[in-house]
Order: structure tokens, then sequence, then C-alpha cells
């Protein structure tokens, strides 16, 4: 993937003793259990002491009760030691660092007070993690340590750094810090020792080392460069930015390099690291670093050409992390700057386990990109030791947990730094017996049974029958766990039925209500139906009758106005009449006076035609 590191971590768990010289009050109970190495396939593949599940049961007052199992590379119990860590963990990185000329990064990351501090500087009866690798390199490299010569600081100084060999730096320093503030490496433990540890390096004895060392921090999402010393106010953030050599590359510009050959050197310098380190005072622990530091170890390979007398220059660095614990502001109990502190440790240590959680991801096969930009932590530690033209970086981070400490922060971490993880429901309490605070727990038990591997049986015949042993304890154990699974499986069908029931039942309850709803919408419409009917009816007739009184109204005056043409008919035909009447009366005068005028001619004998008309007039 272009522009993607090719970081993929080792990450190992250490569990710190729950007691040990610690302020933060605990109540002793543990929630943390270490399950036994899983056995493989094959018997001759298991591998004894080989540890790397734990389980974490909530307290009985937390509100989630899941039980949840985190896979690590290797889980070290509180009964292990600084050697332990070194040899499983660091000496390994040493090896490629110093033989293959990898990169190599060593990281502890857990809560605040978990112990990063005690892996990585140790304390006054055992050194850390920086020490014993100080002491391997050193040892190893012998007599073919050199110093650089100003030709090649200027051949291999890609970052404008300020090169200095160890007594120019101790002078320098030491105009600016009190000398007594800075801790004399003859007071330092010796212990563990790392005999074993030591590696020949390849190479004709011509082939020489120069070791550069430098320390810095990320403090407030900002580098400071802790071996320049300043007043705080003053303190300048480092740049960090691609490298001229290798655009690829970023590297922090502007650091003090001190060039150092011996052990007491570089404990030196790295004393005058730890007295600049940001540290402070928390709720959950006394002296609470408040960065992340880097102490970082360049090995410069000189591989002189015989032929014409340059020399050809090999780097490889091993970066060691002391990271800033995250915390709860509320365990921690801090305000003001203390506080502004603890939020961007959380916010970075956040983007950190973004990164964590997708670069095993990657490992996996994915390919999800690893958003490693989005803080100087991310950015420092996917890139800063990564050198594109090496083999890719091995890097291992020891996540530190305290098992009676704050389970909501413990189990929060383990969640994104763990390389699996997987859960279960609580079981029923009465399966079987175990060893945690509950005596419930499946894991417990299984811890139980595999006491016989702590014991490391020396003869084939007592390992032989500690296998057997283990492997019928397993078996019954096997037994229980299918048992149990059965049993929560059988409770989940149940809890499946119950639900089921319910929702059936919840359906009905709805389609009553629904049916309910749609009566009472149904009846309520009837009743504004019928209301509506009633008031149009009302409305019809009243509009009825006064269509009848306009109808009644109309057939008056059509009434009187037929009754006023009849009248004036009748008039008309009164004076038709009439005038008739008189027409008649008229000729009914004139006839009666012709009758009266034949009348008078019969009598006086005349014409008979006279008659006739005399008889018309009769008929
Ligand atoms: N494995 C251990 N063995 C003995 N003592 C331990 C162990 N782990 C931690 N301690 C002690 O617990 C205390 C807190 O540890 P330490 O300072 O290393 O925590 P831390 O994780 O670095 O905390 P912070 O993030 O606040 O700096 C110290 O006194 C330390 O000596």
């Amino acid at each position: 993937m272009e522009g993607q590191p090719h970081a993929s971590f080792q990450v190992y768990l250490r569990l710190r003793p729950p007691y040990h010289q610690s302020p933060r009050k605990s109540n002793g109970e543990t929630f943390l259990t270490v399950l036994p190495p899983v056995p493989t396939a094959s018997d001759q593949d298991i591998e004894y002491g080989t540890k790397t599940q734990v389980t974490i049961h909530p307290p009985s007052n937390h509100r989630s009760q899941k039980i949840e199992t985190f896979s690590f590379t290797e889980v070290f119990e509180d009964t292990c030691g600084q050697a332990d860590v070194f040899g499983r963990i660091v000496a390994p990185i040493l090896e490629g660092v110093l033989q293959d000329g990898r990169d190599g990064m060593l990281a502890t990351l857990g809560v605040t007070g978990s112990g990063k501090t005690h892996t990585i500087l140790g304390n006054r009866q055992a050194r850390g993690m920086t020490q014993m690798s100080l002491d391997v390199l050193f040892r190893s490299l012998s007599d073919r340590i050199s110093k650089l010569s100003e030709s090649q600081i200027d051949q291999c100084n890609d970052a404008d750094a300020e090169i200095m060999d160890a007594d120019a730096f101790m002078t320098k320093v030491t105009s600016v810090i009190e000398p007594h503030h800075i801790p004399k490496p003859n007071t330092f433990p010796t212990k563990p020792s790392v005999d074993p540890y030591v590696v020949q390096c390849p190479g004709p004895a011509s082939t020489k080392y120069a070791i550069l060392m430098s320390i810095y921090e990320v403090y407030n999402d900002k580098i400071f460069d802790l071996l320049a010393p300043s007043n705080a106010a003053r303190r300048k953030a480092l740049l960090f930015k691609s490298s001229r050599s290798s655009g690829d590359r970023k590297v922090v510009t502007g650091l003090r390099k001190v060039m150092v050959t011996n052990l007491y050197d570089a404990l030196q310098v790295m004393g005058v690291g730890q007295y600049q380190r940001s540290h402070g005072e928390t709720g959950s622990n006394d002296k609470s670093s408040r960065s992340h530091c880097f102490i970082s170890l360049e090995l410069k390979k000189l591989k002189k050409n015989k032929l014409d007398g340059s020399t050809k220059i090999k780097e490889s660095t091993f970066t060691i992390v002391d990271l800033a614990g995250s915390e709860r502001a509320r365990n921690a109990k801090t305000a003001g700057d203390r506080l502004a502190e603890g939020g961007h440790i959380n916010k970075s240590l956040m983007f950190l386990g973004q990164c964590l959680e997708l670069s095993t991801a990657q490992s996996l096969g994915h390919t999800p990109k690893v958003p490693y930009r989005q803080s100087k932590l991310t950015e420092l530690l996917f890139t800063n030791s990564y050198n594109p033209a090496a083999e890719p970086q091995i890097a291992a981070i020891v996540v530190t947990a305290d098992p009676a400490g704050d389970f909501n922060a413990t189990s929060q971490m383990l969640k994104y730094s763990a390389l699996a993880k997987s859960s279960v429901n609580p079981r029923p309490p009465t399966v079987m017996s175990g060893r945690s605070a509950s005596g419930s727990s499946l894991f417990s038990h299984f811890s139980v049974a595999s006491g016989i591997t702590e014991e490391r049986p020396d003869s084939a015949l007592s390992a032989l029958s500690a296998v057997s042993s283990h492997r019928a304890m397993l078996s019954q154990d096997m037994v229980n766990m299918i048992i149990l699974l059965q049993r929560q499986l059988k409770e989940a069908d149940e809890k499946i039925k119950a639900a089921e029931k319910k929702a059936e039942e919840a359906d009905a309850r709805c389609l009553e209500i629904e049916m309910q709803v749609r009566e009472e919408v149904t009846s309520d419409m009837e009743l504004r139906m019928s209301m509506m009917e009633k008031r149009m009816l009302l409305k019809l007739q009243d509009q009825a009758e006064k269509e009848e009184i306009h109808v009644d109204h109309k057939l008056d005056i059509l009434k009187r106005t037929l009754m006023e043409t009849n009248d004036e008919n009748d008039r008309v035909r009164d004076m038709e009449i009439e005038e008739y009447v008189r027409e008649l009366e008229a000729e009914n005068n004139s006839l009666r006076n012709e009758v009266q005028a034949l009348k008078r001619k019969r009598a006086n004998g005349e014409s008979p035609l006279k008659e006739r008309s005399l008889n018309r007039l009769k008929f």
C-alpha cells in the first residue's frame, strides 16, 4: 500500500504485581485471569509457559457482566521479572538491529501506573529494558565502536541534527542543569545480567560502528528535544519532516544527537533525558509521565572501501518508547495544565488504538489504511524508524496492566491493543468451581486445571505424565465447557422463544388496538356523517319551503295576472255579446218592423212571398 508504513507489531501483555509501592488505592480484587497455554493439534507443539490469553471479569457491581478474552503474542504474569521481558522480547529485536541492520522498536503502552516506565527504565533494584539494551549494544560491539568523523557526520546527517560527542554534551548540559540533578550511572543497578544476549556482529574487524543517541518527547502533540535543556517557556518544538536523503522517510529535524562510545556515557545521557522529561503527580501515580518519551539509538555501520578509502554507512535504529498512560480525569484527580495534558495524552492514545487495530487487520490480510497522520505520536511510531530501503522494522509493544487497577480503563486498553478478542455472556453460577473472586469463571477453572504447566517437569517421563494429566484435565474442562455452552444455548433458545411469544402477543395487541381504533374512527365518522346529513336535510327543507313560498308567490302573481286577463276577456266578450245583442235587437227590431210591415201589407192583401218571409220569421 503506497505511503503506508510496514510496521506490524508483536503485542505482549505484562501484568504488574498488585501492590508494589503504588500510591493508588486498590481493594486487591483482581479482575484479570491468565489462561493456560492453548494446546495445538500435535503434542510436540505444546509450548510450556507460553501463555497468550487473558480473560477479564467485570466487578460484580459493573453494568456489563460480559467475560472477555484477549489474545496477545505472549502474556507475562506478575511473577515475571525484567530479565524475562528482556530475553523474550527485546533481545530478538536487538539481534535484528545488530546483525541484520533492521530497524527495531519497543514501546510500552498502558493505563497510568500500570508499569510502563518501570519496564523501560526499571527501579533501584532492577534495571529496565533501556539500560539492558545499551549494555547488550556496547558489549556486542565492544572494540568496534568508533566516533564519526566530520565528513561522516555530513554524510549521514540528513536531519540537521546537532551531533556531538558525550564529553562536549555533558559540558554543555551542566552549564544549564545543576550537575547534582543528573543521576550518576555508578549508582544504577547492574542487574539483571545480559550475558546470554550479547551477539556477534557480522563483518570484518575493520567494520566499525558509531552510536548516536537522542531523546525527545511528544508533549501536547509537539516534539521537544530532551537533550537540549532550556527554559520551559522557551522550549522550541521540533519539526517532523521528510528527510533529505529519502523522500519517503520522515525524521525529527534539529535534534541534538550524542555520540556515545560506552555504557557509562550512554547512561549519563539517559539521566539528562529523564531529568528533562515532563513528569507530574496525579491521583493515580506520584511520578506520572506526562509525555510520550522516545529514546533513539542510531547504529551507523561504517564499512570501509579498501580501494578508494571511502566509507559506506549503513544505518539502523532502535527506538524505545515510554508512552504516557491513559487516564480517567476522575481517577487522576487532575485540573488545569495536568487535565489539558491528560486530554492530549488520551487523544493521542485513542489515535494509536485506532492505528493498532487497523495495522492488526492489515497483518491479517485486510487492506484498511492506517490513519497514522492524525497525531505526532502515531506518525512517529508508524514512520520514524521505518526505513523503506531496509527490511521492515521489528516492532514490539508491551501492554502493561494492573489486574487490580481500574477495570474500565484497563479493559479499554486491552480491547484496542489485543491481537484478537472474543467475549461470552455470564454463565450460570453452579457448573464448576474456580479461583476467581466470584468463584464462577470458566476460565478461572481452566487456570486451576492447568496449574501443572507452571511446574515445568524436568524428566521426559514426568513431562509425559504432566501432558496426559494436563490433557485429561483439559478434556474434562472441555466436557464441562460443552455442558455449559449447551446450557447457555438452551437458555438462549428459551429466551428467544419467550421473546418471540412476547412479540406475537404484542402483534395481537397491536391488531386489537388497530381494530378498536378503526371502530372508533368509523363510528365517529358515521356520527359526523349523520349530523351532516341532518344539517343538509334541514337546509334542503328550508330551501324547499323557501322555494314553495317563492312558487306560491309566483302562482299568486300568475293567478292575479290570469284573473286580470280573464276579467278583460270577459269584459271584451260582454261587450261583444252586448254588441251582438244590440245587433240582434236591432235586427229583431228591424225584422219586427218588417213583420209589422208585412202584416200590414198582408192585411192590405199583398203577395205570398211576403207570407214565406213571415213564416221564416216565426220559425
Ligand atoms: N512489574 C513491576 N514490578 C514491580 N513494580 C512495579 C511493576 N510495575 C510497576 N511497578 C511500580 O508501580 C509504580 C507505577 O509504575 P510506573 O511508574 O512504571 O507506571 P506507568 O505506567 O509508567 O505510569 P504513568 O503512565 O503514570 O507514568 C512504580 O512505583 C513502579 O515501580
